[in-house]
């Protein structure tokens, strides 16, 4: 029988890891996702083909693998009444909530469990999501693999050995797609002030984005050389990247990224109090 994956909420991040595994590949009917809107669930269903049920204590008991994504302020309460189910299936536990560390997990849910905290991003859901895990010392080599495959089955996993840099992936890539977002939505409005119908404007935007995101990954040339390759001496975009230097772009993305960080880092220690 195929590995049998529940999910525990079925939202934004959810749907998306979902929506990419069933894509890759994985057997609609091996997943479970649960929620406790009976609408949304209907929705899902429909959509994915997958299982769904509002009742988690039940999902949990037949879980291979049991995926946690409910927002970080549910998470204890959502723990506490999956703890039972867990005791007795001991599922691979995977938590992809922000900030929330290994220990007050595995505690809100009975305690010896193997559990892998990974950061996903929403793009898994074209499969091109980038994801950061790490393991506590109660994970298999067969389970890490586990759950290697299932991230890879909707892009690119990094494990780190160091549960704190976790906060450190969230910034640079659970969310960072907001980034990037917001950058199309600045070059669309640049970009219409010029005249481009919006619609001109966001496409090139994105297949730009695009282009260069493929470009990097695939060159043996790092992004700076990329970059100076674009850049003819006394042109147009020596004067654009000299007007985004002057305007402190590096400054303000580092900025945002260690926020981000502490911000992970002052979640983790208000939700963990509670434990
Ligand atoms: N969004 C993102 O880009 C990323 C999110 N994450 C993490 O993923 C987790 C989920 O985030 P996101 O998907 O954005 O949040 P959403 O609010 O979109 O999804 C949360 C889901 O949990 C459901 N839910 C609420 N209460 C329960 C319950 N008691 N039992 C079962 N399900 C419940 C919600 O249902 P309802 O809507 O009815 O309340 C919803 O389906 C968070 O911990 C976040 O830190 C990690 C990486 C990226
Ligand atoms: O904004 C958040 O808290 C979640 C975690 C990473 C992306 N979204």
């Amino acid at each position: 029988m195929d590995t049998q994956i529940t999910f525990i909420g079925a939202g934004n991040m959810a749907s998306a890891i979902i929506g990419g595994l069933t894509q890759s590949g994985t057997a609609a009917d091996s997943i479970t996702a649960t929620a406790p809107d009976r609408d949304q669930l209907a929705d899902i269903g429909a959509r994915l083909g997958i299982r769904t049920t509002a009742d988690n204590a039940a999902a949990a008991a037949t879980a291979d693998v049991l995926v946690l994504a409910v927002k970080p302020q549910l998470m204890r309460e959502v723990c506490q009444g999956l703890a039972e189910s867990v005791q007795q299936a001991r599922p691979l536990i995977i938590s992809i909530a922000a900030g929330l560390d290994a220990t007050t997990i595995d505690g809100w849910l009975g305690g010896g469990n193997a559990l892998v905290r990974c950061m996903p991003n929403t793009p898994s859901l074209v499969g091109q999501g980038a994801s950061g895990l790490y393991a506590n010392d109660r994970v298999s080599n067969a389970q890490r693999d586990t759950a290697t495959r299932l991230m890879q089955a909707v892009g690119l996993v990094e494990w780190v050995d160091d549960e704190s840099l976790l906060d450190a992936v969230t910034a640079v890539s659970g969310s960072a797609p907001a980034y990037f977002f917001l950058m199309f939505e600045a070059m669309e409005d640049a970009g219409v002030r010029l005249g481009l119908p919006a619609d001109t404007a966001r496409r090139l935007a994105i297949q730009t984005a695009l282009g260069a995101a493929t470009m990097a990954g695939q060159s043996e040339h790092d992004p700076a050389t990329l970059k100076q390759n674009v850049m003819s001496p006394g042109g147009t975009t020596e004067r654009a990247i000299a007007t985004l230097e002057d305007a402190n772009l590096r400054r303000a993305m580092d900025d945002a990224i260690q926020a981000c960080a502490e911000r992970a880092r002052q979640m983790a220690a208000e939700l963990s109090g509670e434990r």
